[in-house]
């Protein structure tokens, strides 16, 4: 079953809990927040008092996706403002055993995020430790760009490789998601889709969230 998880990024921030109520309704699983940090990407965005808003906000699970450079000095705020999974970039992180094992400790699930560039490969040996992997299916760092076609190839090898170590990880895929390109990505073996601008540019968020799931 496919999972959406429709990004803050693209919200009316003046309107930050009606935005956030409104897809919860409309029958979202999660909601995913990007942290940048305007040295890993080039925009600054999210700290923890909006994921602590966004918190009291909803009762869905919170997605915090964290593009920022040494994330750990951060990881302990966003658990307690409220997050449930925790995502940090293995590009950004040079002690990643370390780091993954600091949001589990805190109590929160742990998330890798690759860039579209990064190989696969520097997942495998962390892959035992976490419980989801994010390909980035855009550059990070706005929201609204084009889907890079060249990551979706990632998507099977992540799965081939969870699978052959007998690892059940989510398999996230982050930007320029829309009823077009979130097919060929749950064919390849994505299970949770993000989707910030497809979503909150919609009206009917309800059935932003059905052409996704491809119904
Ligand atoms: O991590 C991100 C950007 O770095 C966002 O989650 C992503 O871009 C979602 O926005 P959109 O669906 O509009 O592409
Ligand atoms: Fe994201």
């Amino acid at each position: 079953m496919v999972k959406i998880a429709p990004s803050i990024l693209a919200v009316d921030f003046a309107s930050l809990k009606e935005e956030i109520v409104s897809v919860e309704e409309a029958g979202a699983d999660m909601i995913h927040i990007d942290v940048m940090d305007g040295h890993f990407v080039p925009n600054i965005t999210i700290g923890p008092m909006i994921a602590e808003a966004s918190r009291r906000s909803t009762a869905l699970p919170l997605d915090v996706h964290l593009m920022i450079e040494q994330p750990d000095n951060f990881i302990p705020a966003f658990v307690q403002a409220g997050a449930d999974i925790v995502t940090v970039h293995a590009e950004a992180c040079p002690h990643l055993h370390r780091t993954v094992h600091l949001i589990k400790e805190q109590g929160a699930q742990a998330g890798v995020a690759i860039n579209p560039h990064t190989p696969v490969d520097v997942l495998r040996h962390v892959l035992e430790d976490i419980d989801l992997v994010l390909l980035m299916t855009v550059n990070p760092g706005f929201g609204g760009q084009s889907f890079i076609r060249s990551a979706v190839e990632k998507i099977s090898t992540v799965k081939t490789l969870a699978g052959d170590l007998n690892r059940d990880v989510w398999i996230e895929v982050d930007g320029g998601i829309d009823d077009e390109t979130a097919p060929l990505c749950t064919r390849a073996g994505a299970n949770l889709l993000v989707a910030g601008s497809y979503v909150f540019k919609k009206d009917d968020r309800a059935d932003a969230l059905r052409k996704l799931r491809g119904e």
